[in-house]
């Protein structure tokens, strides 16, 4: 046990219940976080977010991108994008994470919050496309970001600042008892580049 880490370890359960929530803090150093910032940044293929809302389009300011290991087609929100193919950044990423947590993906979900102003409403990644409970590894670059867990019925919540180099996963039963957003803050006047590899399953 490192007595100079006063971060709880990796295997401590945040949530109470019904699911697995796992912070494993700053899993890259601060010169491969820099990097990996910078690059995803300069090099993912970012486009404005769309979703159809009571038959509205929305196009919202945070960007997204979407990859995989196959030309997977993704649904959320009424919107269908194909998988872009891995760089060899987002390959050396997904391998990192594999190793550390010890789970597989064959696909990856990009958002980049170009400030405070931007974040995610609540919500669960139970998408059908998606392995049902399987784990979902969330990595943050940029600037600190409070991120927050609701329960669907006590409405318990749980809530947590993801550092720049951290590691995040969600797994089990976690989708399907509690949602999760990113508000909005006054405090973070940066981008922040949030990842989260997941397991489209095939058809
Ligand atoms: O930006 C984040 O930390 C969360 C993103 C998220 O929940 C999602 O892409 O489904
Ligand atoms: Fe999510």
């Amino acid at each position: 046990m490192d007595l100079f880490n006063n971060q709880p370890p990796a295997s401590f359960n945040l949530l109470p219940k019904e699911g697995t929530v796992n912070y494993y803090g700053k899993v890259f150093s601060k010169a491969e976080a820099d990097f990996f910032y910078r690059h995803l940044l300069e090099n993912i293929v970012w486009e404005n977010d769309q979703a159809v809302i009571f038959g509205k389009l929305i196009v919202t300011k945070r960007k997204v991108a979407w990859y995989g290991e196959r030309p997977f087609e993704y649904t959320y929100s009424n919107i269908t994008k194909t998988a872009l193919p891995w760089t060899p950044e987002l390959l050396q990423l997904k391998q990192q994470i594999e190793l550390v947590s010890g789970e597989t993906f064959n696909s990856c979900l990009l958002n980049l919050y170009h400030n405070g102003c931007e974040g995610m409403a609540w919500h669960s990644d139970g998408e059908k496309d998606l392995k049902k409970n399987g784990a979902i590894a969330s990595v943050s670059f940029g600037v600190e970001r409070k991120f927050s867990f609701k329960h669907k019925v006590d409405k318990t919540n749980i809530s947590l600042y993801l550092e720049h180099g951290s590691l995040l996963m969600m797994k089990g039963t976690t989708q399907t008892h509690w949602l999760h957003r990113l508000p909005p803050t006054k405090k973070a006047h940066t981008p922040r580049i949030n990842l989260t590899f997941r397991t489209i399953v095939e058809v």
